[in-house]
């Protein structure tokens, strides 16, 4: 799908303190990053942080903007319809009419991308396909449920054969079936070369998917880097579940030098919390120690390990304070 069209000396989207203010309301301060062709990106934040507006000015949607944003070294007030051949956005609440068919619908938004009708003949069964709508071109898309529509809408984003797609809760509505079957969609159009940015709520489900995320919150990006990088600067290297055998007094053992919490999370289970000072093997072996000699046979012991959706919901929560935006480094 790169056919002759990226330009590898520059970034494929490079974003320069986007700000965007609705009236009184600043949806966006100084938004910076850059994506490289073939990048998969999830744009993570709470309610309101800026992610639709920030996509949407990707997207060629929102033009009223202060701040610099070249797509592949061109801008769209020059070149905008060169530049929306390449890419394709999904909206977050995508509305067809629903007197059309799934085909027609395909076929009405290829034509208004310009779009040849004789490649939108073949192109149009292999996304419906692709998306698992194989066989329902001539459904109504009055018949087709939520979440099929979600994925109608992603086979027009995949229509133009673009080089980057812009998804905007793409997620949204799809059942865990769904949901698993996008991921596989999505890892293959990006094998492929297609380079992705997406935004979701349900970081369970997409935090496999994506080894970079963005991060808003109240409109600053307040975290652009590697996933496992987040995992690592916010794990939790002094926490351990224990599994074991018996009725733990577990009162007694949190008094224990170096433990600055017990609890029990399973009835058969007890996560150790280490003091910041504590060595983690020593406080851990200590306790193991004393479980042992209180006759409970141990069954486990394992790291735990924050999810991405814990470490976003701590950086992103409004009690706590920022530490500093980390800005992309503009090329
Ligand atoms: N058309 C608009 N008019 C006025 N304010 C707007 C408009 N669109 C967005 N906003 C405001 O801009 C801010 C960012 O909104 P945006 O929709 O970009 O957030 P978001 O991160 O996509 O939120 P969500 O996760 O709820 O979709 C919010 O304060 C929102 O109220």
């Amino acid at each position: 799908m790169l056919e002759g069209v990226e330009c590898w000396s520059h970034p494929l989207v490079s974003a320069q303190g986007l700000t965007k203010r609705f009236g009184g309301t600043l949806a966006l301060d100084q938004v910076s990053f850059v994506l490289s062709p073939g990048e998969l990106v999830g744009f993570v934040g709470p309610n309101g942080a800026g992610k639709t507006t920030t996509l949407r000015i990707l997207a060629g949607m929102e033009t009223a903007f202060e701040g610099g944003l070249r797509l592949s070294g061109k801008g769209f007030a020059q070149d905008r319809r060169e530049i929306l051949a390449r890419i394709s956005y999904l909206p977050q609440d995508v509305a067809f009419a629903t007197w059309r068919t799934a085909g027609e619908t395909l076929l009405l938004f290829g034509r208004l991308s310009g779009i040849p009708d004789a490649a939108l003949r073949s192109q149009i069964p292999t996304v419906l396909r692709q998306v698992g709508l194989g066989g329902r071109e001539a459904s109504r898309v009055e018949t087709l449920s939520r979440g099929m529509r979600q994925r109608l809408g992603l086979a027009q984003a995949m229509l133009n054969q673009p080089n980057l797609m812009i998804l905007d809760e793409p997620f949204n509505h799809l059942d865990p079936a769904g949901r698993q079957h996008l991921k596989s969609v999505l890892a293959e159009l990006n094998e492929q070369g297609v380079a992705i940015l997406f935004s979701s709520h349900i970081l369970a489900d997409v935090e496999e998917l994506m080894r970079r995320v963005l991060i808003l919150k109240a409109g600053r990006l307040i975290y652009d880097g590697g996933v496992d990088a987040l995992r690592a600067g916010h794990g939790n290297a002094g926490v351990l579940d224990i599994g074991f055998t018996g009725i733990l007094a577990h009162a007694r053992l949190s008094a224990l030098n170096g433990v600055a919490r017990l609890e029990l999370t399973a009835p058969n289970v007890v996560r150790l919390h280490v003091a910041e000072e504590g060595d983690v093997l020593a406080v851990g072996t200590a306790l193991l120690g004393q479980m042992i000699a209180g006759g409970h046979a141990i069954r486990f012991v394992k790291p735990v390990v924050p999810t991405l959706e814990a470490i976003v919901g701590g950086l992103t929560d409004d009690s706590v304070e920022m530490e500093g935006a980390l800005p992309a480094c503009l090329s």
